[in-house]
């Protein structure tokens, strides 16, 4: 039983004959614990795809349903409240919020969910992703590499049914993007996080289980 199902999922811009089909009746699925990359040139759709798969984002037409459930059965305070209760974000930019230390950062979800923290799922989430001795600092006391950790564990601790990555290692040198990457898949594979990540990088790319390419909003290759 997947996870996640998108089908005839479209998202079209403008009307004929300005139209742009940025998400043209793509059909997948994703199986819980799995690692998906999806991969394309820039304007293929990737982002588009991903913002409608978390709910950020009204198809055309076509459904998204994540554990059975489909989004567009819900009104906009259901879909907010499904949102935070079984996805996790990743951006580029990390998001953290500037007025909260490390803790607070990762443990936001949760309280904005009004639940208790998993302690131990908290001291294992901290323990490999190293951020153990920053649990008191201030997020512009980190490093790119560090603050992606915490937003990957803010991401992770809610145990969401999905965590969306967008271009996760996009503003970070080559390096510690590798290290990003073994740190996802590890927190994917460990936890059996499902994880579905946007790259341009096809070296990144492979640390997936699967990688899927879209080209002008097509899936043409890696569905199953
Ligand atoms: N709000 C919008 N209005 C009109 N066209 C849009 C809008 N958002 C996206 N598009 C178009 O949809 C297409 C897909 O865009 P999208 O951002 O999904 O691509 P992408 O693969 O994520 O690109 P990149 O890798 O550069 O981020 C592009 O042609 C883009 O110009």
């Amino acid at each position: 039983m997947p996870i996640l199902t998108a089908e005839k999922l479209k998202k079209y811009y403008g009307t004929e004959p300005n139209i742009t089909r940025a998400v043209d009746d793509i059909n997948f699925s994703v199986e819980e614990g799995e690692f998906v990359a999806i991969v394309g040139t820039s304007g293929s759709g990737k982002s588009t795809l991903l913002n409608m798969i978390g709910g950020l984002d009204i198809p055309t037409s076509g459904t998204v349903s994540i554990r059975s459930e489909k989004l567009s059965n819900m009104d906009d305070d259901q879909l907010t409240l499904f949102r935070r209760r079984n996805i996790g974000f990743i951006f580029q930019n990390y998001n953290l919020v500037p007025i909260l230390n490390v803790y607070e950062n990762i443990v936001l979800p949760v309280y904005l969910d009004n639940k208790e923290v998993d302690a131990e799922f908290m001291e294992q989430i901290v323990q490999l992703l190293g951020l153990e001795s920053k649990l008191d600092s201030m997020p512009n006391q980190l490093s790119g590499g560090q603050q992606q950790r915490v937003a990957i564990a803010r991401a992770m601790i809610a145990k969401p049914a999905i965590v969306l990555a967008d271009e996760p290692t996009g503003n970070l040198d080559s390096k510690t993007s590798a290290s990003v990457m073994e740190l996802l898949k590890d927190s994917s594979r460990k936890f059996c996080q499902t994880l579905i990540m946007i790259t341009h990088n096809i070296e990144f790319a492979q640390f997936a289980d699967r990688i899927i390419r879209i080209e002008d909003g097509c899936i043409v290759e890696g569905n199953i």
